[in-house]
């Protein structure tokens, strides 16, 4: 069998500059137009193949995922800098299905109804902020992820805007999405493994240094939350989390690396949830700016069903159906991973006749998936009530975009169904109290927001100006009455 078709290589360090590159999910999105379903390139004596359809990312990535939910081995991040312990870098086995087995006990459907008072809490303190200071809507939204996951996951509450633990994460998050796995993760070391020989006295060894200074941060990110759980444990005085169910269960402990499953696990939800989670709410903010009618619409539906004298909860879900149309589009039109996280193939494989390399990276192109006009016509634009459009069941679940954001198959999303209702809470509340628009120049001229995408992995836009204001005097008082005080 041949190869999957699919462009020239381009000259050899052209192509690293190629997979680093701004939005590749662009020129990727062309070749499947070009190419097919299954598009393949090669780089440096490694397969590159991106998987442009529901179907072929389904039967590859799901159907056969004994085979394709490895991960590269990186030497610069996984080893030298010692993220390979993170869910989201552990190569496919026994460790990484022991460390799912415990994220899917916390974060299976079942228990997310006990995070909910967690998530309401949270949610009023991110509008409390965002109306003292719209403009860092970012920080806002960076602040609200890490609080929520250091309670879900550690049980600990940030009291300060300066916590110690807020602090530490950030740094640590920081130096994963900004030096360590910036272009995609890919060194100089990662191409020329010896590299990492070089000696530190030597010109050009300055990423083994750093590699060393970060590799102690991540250890310390790591160990120092986790002593927190066990010593309020130990204190008697706690509230339950991810860390602390687990170390109370005692039908999870039967491996010898627990405790270490445990911490890294704990650890890889942090920084699983902070850059997918600004991503998802920039662009519900942003789509609230730019189509106002579709705002308005979700106003009144709010209005019409909690009114104005609360705040709305996860209870009112199933009565806001154009709350949810919102949510699903803000998913679907923003594209947070728009190829997804690269898994890498263990086995030579055959599909359709195409041969398929061992060791090759296979991306699922979201990006083409949810801008496919067939199903979704007029994509670019952001239409919630498309979902409204009547299909038939096949159809439907087809559409749902929920099915493709996640990533697929055995490395997929495990923090999704807490994200099926944080980020819907979010949005909810959001809509309730707050008008979002453009913003306006001193000389009142409507500022148009410039859009750009810098990210290589994440759809972040650019931080861009934008007006949040609360939707009336009533509003205002119920965002600042909500229980714990602005910190
Ligand atoms: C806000 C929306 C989020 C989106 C769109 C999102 C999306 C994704 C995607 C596309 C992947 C790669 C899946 C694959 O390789 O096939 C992933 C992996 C992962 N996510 Fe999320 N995520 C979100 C939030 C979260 C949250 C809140 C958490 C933690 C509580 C989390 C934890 C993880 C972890 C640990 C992995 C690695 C899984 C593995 O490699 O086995 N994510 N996510």
């Amino acid at each position: 069998a041949s190869l999957p078709p699919g462009p020239k290589p381009v000259p050899i360090l052209g192509n690293v500059f190629d997979l680093t590159a701004k939005e590749l999910w662009l020129p990727a999105s062309e070749w499947a137009k070009q190419y097919g379903d299954v598009v393949y390139l090669h780089l440096l004596g490694v397969g590159l193949v991106f998987l442009n359809s529901p179907d072929a990312a389904f039967d590859l990535l799901d159907k056969r995922g004994s085979i394709y939910s490895d991960k590269p081995a990186l030497v610069m991040a996984g080893e030298l800098c010692g993220c390979k312990n993170m869910v989201a870098f552990t190569s496919y086995g026994e460790q990484s299905k022991r460390q799912r087995k415990l994220l899917h006990k916390a974060f299976g459907v079942s228990t997310i109804p006990s995070y909910h008072p967690l998530l309401q809490t949270e949610t009023h303190s991110f509008l409390r902020r965002l109306i003292v200071d719209p403009a860092e809507y970012i920080k806002h939204i960076r602040r609200y992820a890490g609080g929520l996951t250091l309670s879900v996951v550690y049980g600990y509450e940030a009291v300060s805007n300066d916590d110690e633990f807020l602090d530490l994460a950030e740094e640590c998050v920081g130096l994963l999405s900004n030096r360590i796995a910036s272009g995609g993760g890919i060194w100089p070391v990662d191409i020329f493994p010896s590299l990492r020989h070089i000696p530190l006295w030597m010109p050009g060894s300055g990423f083994k240094k750093n590699a060393m200074a970060w590799k102690k941060k991540m250890e310390e990110f790591v160990d120092r939350p986790y002593e927190f759980v066990k010593n309020s444990i130990k204190m008697g005085s706690y509230k339950a989390s991810f860390c602390s169910n687990l170390l109370e269960d005692a039908s999870v402990q039967d491996a010898d690396s627990f405790e270490f499953d445990l911490k890294w696990s704990a650890n890889s939800m942090y920084s699983g949830s902070i850059d997918t989670t600004i991503t998802t709410v920039s662009h519900f903010l942003l789509a609230m700016m730019l189509y106002p009618e579709a705002q308005k619409r979700a106003q009144q539906e709010l209005d019409a069903v909690v009114g104005s004298d609360r705040l709305p909860t996860i209870a009112d879900r199933s009565s806001l159906p154009f709350v949810e149309c919102i949510f699903m589009e803000s998913l679907r039109w923003g594209v947070p991973v728009p190829l997804n996280l690269p898994h890498r193939l263990m086995e030579d494989d055959i599909y359709k006749g195409m041969h398929i390399p061992k060791g090759s990276m296979v991306f699922g192109n979201i990006w083409a998936m949810l801008r496919n006009e067939k199903v979704y016509p007029d994509p670019h634009n952001f239409r919630p009530e498309r979902y409204f459009e009547p299909v038939t069941r096949e159809m439907e679940r087809k559409r749902n975009p929920k099915n493709y954001v996640f990533g697929f198959g055995r490395r997929q999303c495990p923090g999704m169904n807490l994200v099926d209702s944080s980020v819907w809470l979010l949005i909810a509340s959001s809509l309730a109290t707050l008008d979002i628009s453009k913003a306006v120049d001193e000389h009142g001229k409507v500022i148009e927001p410039v859009i750009e995408f810098d990210n290589p992995i994440f759809r972040i836009p650019n931080q861009f100006k934008c007006d949040m204001r609360p939707r009336s005097p009533k509003a205002l008082s119920l965002i600042k009455q909500s229980e714990i005080p602005v910190i």
